[in-house]
């Protein structure tokens, strides 16, 4: 049975682990190995010792990078990170981060946090057991949280 890591934060505002958890629970039997770090930097070698020492299949990258210029550099970092742990490890680690400042206010930012979690772990579960389904989704312009920006027309 495949194993999905799901690393998340205590910065972030909404609890984005325990939404990825259920609906992948919903959808597909699988081991899950959570663990929950403080910032999104945190979240690479997060990621990479689930890979390389829980033996997880895939990873997803929970986070809330702030509304301040710092964090805004913070999550281009921890971004980078993400990339060097998946090249590190040969293993997709899908990131989910949702800015604060996406949000219009408390509501809208909760809804698109558990959404595009929500859509990012489907996915996950894509990647894992139904690839080709990705594959039928080339260019419609999919997006995870609001609308989809749908595919160009000629
Ligand atoms: C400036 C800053 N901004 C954020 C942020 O926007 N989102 C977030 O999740 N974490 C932030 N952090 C914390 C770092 O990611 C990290 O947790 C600390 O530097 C400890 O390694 C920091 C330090």
């Amino acid at each position: 049975m495949p194993t999905i890591g799901i690393a998340d934060t205590t910065f972030a505002r909404y609890d984005m682990g325990r939404a990825a958890i259920d609906e992948i629970q919903k959808n597909v039997s699988v081991k899950i190995k959570r663990v929950t770090v403080p910032g999104i930097k945190d979240l690479p070698v997060a990621a990479k010792k689930l890979i390389e020492e829980e033996g997880c299949d895939i990873v997803m990258a929970l986070g809330m990078p702030g509304a301040k210029e710092q964090d805004k550099i913070c999550a281009h970092e921890a971004s980078q990170g993400l990339i060097m742990a998946q090249l590190m490890t040969n293993t997709h680690i899908i990131e989910v981060f949702v800015h604060e400042d996406e949000g219009k206010d408390e509501k809208e930012l909760a809804f698109l946090m558990d959404r595009r979690t929500r859509e990012h772990a489907l996915n996950v579960i894509k990647l894992l057991f139904k690839p080709e389904k990705l594959i039928r989704e080339a260019g419609t312009g999919q997006r995870q949280g609001f609308e989809d920006a749908g595919p160009l027309r000629m």
